[in-house]
């Protein structure tokens, strides 16, 4: 059996995703069509798969699935495509909208220009847990572990320029100090309100930006003395501005989010 299921390929500071509405499309298996379809050379090619639906909670759902079809609590880039999408395809006429994640509800601040959502604010909630790690050894330096729904693991060094991320990513990532994987951060002080980062994903690899990875990076540079509350996290692909709020403890992000085209596969199944 086969049909036919629309979506649209959208990024935000070039971290690109497939967006598929399930209100309209239902997906049986969606970690299963995270791996397939996120294929460069036989899918349609994309860092994973988002599913936008209903929700009793907020006024839209969202489940991300990576590339290796693994399920992340959130998704900080993904979320601002979201409220892009569901503005501009007709969904919601509202400028201010909540979206169910499984890392809690999510209130978005959509920036429009016309008809067009130009960039989004986020509240990404409070960081859940902050520690450091002071490696040794093979890994001459020391880390924070920021969770923000999903894990990520943050080294600030000197020259970004010197990691090999290819090679210390999926070791850090796969580190057995993380049950569940992590995601890996690599950044380098700018100035007070700065910081070039690089990522590597857990369940994607390299990747041109992380959302959440930018509110670990803000969050561990701040907390190590390093910026103060606001600070753009320039990207691969992009930057996003980072802030954390004194008043209520919640980290807010904005950024871009991008439509590239809709398209349409057959899903066998
Ligand atoms: N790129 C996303 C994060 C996607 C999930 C992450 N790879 C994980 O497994 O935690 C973002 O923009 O936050």
């Amino acid at each position: 059996m086969t049909t036919k299921i629309k979506f649209t390929k959208m990024h935000g500071a070039g971290n690109d995703y497939i967006y598929v509405d399930t209100s309209q499309y239902p997906i049986a298996d969606p970690a299963k069509k995270a791996i397939e379809w996120s294929k460069f050379h036989t899918g349609i090619g994309s860092d994973g798969l988002i599913l936008i639906g209903v929700s009793d909670k907020a006024d839209f759902s969202m489940r991300i699935f990576n590339a290796d079809g693994s399920e992340a609590m959130m998704c900080g880039n993904g979320s601002r495509c979201v409220g892009k999408y569901v503005y501009e395809y007709g969904l919601t006429d509202k400028t201010e909208i909540t979206l169910d994640t499984r890392s809690g509800i999510k209130i978005l601040k959509l920036h429009v220009e016309g008809k067009t959502v130009s960039a989004v604010t986020v509240d990404m909630g409070s960081p859940l847990e902050t520690e450091e790690i002071q490696w040794g050894g093979k890994y001459p330096f020391r880390s924070t572990k920021v969770s923000m729904g999903n894990p990520h693991l943050v080294t600030f060094v000197e020259d970004i320029t010197q990691i090999n991320l290819p090679e210390i990513g999926p070791e850090l990532e796969n580190h057995p100090l993380f049950p569940d994987r992590t995601n890996v951060e690599f950044a380098q002080i700018v100035s007070k309100d700065t910081i070039r980062m690089r990522v590597w994903e857990r369940g994607s690899g390299i990747t041109q930006a992380c959302g959440t990875g930018a509110c670990a990076t803000a969050v561990a540079a701040f907390i190590n003395g390093l910026t103060g509350r606001k600070s753009d996290v320039i990207m691969d692909g992009g930057t996003v501005t980072i802030e954390w709020d004194e008043i209520s403890g919640h980290i807010l992000m904005t950024g871009p989010a991008t439509k590239v085209f809709d398209g349409e596969i057959e899903d066998k199944y």
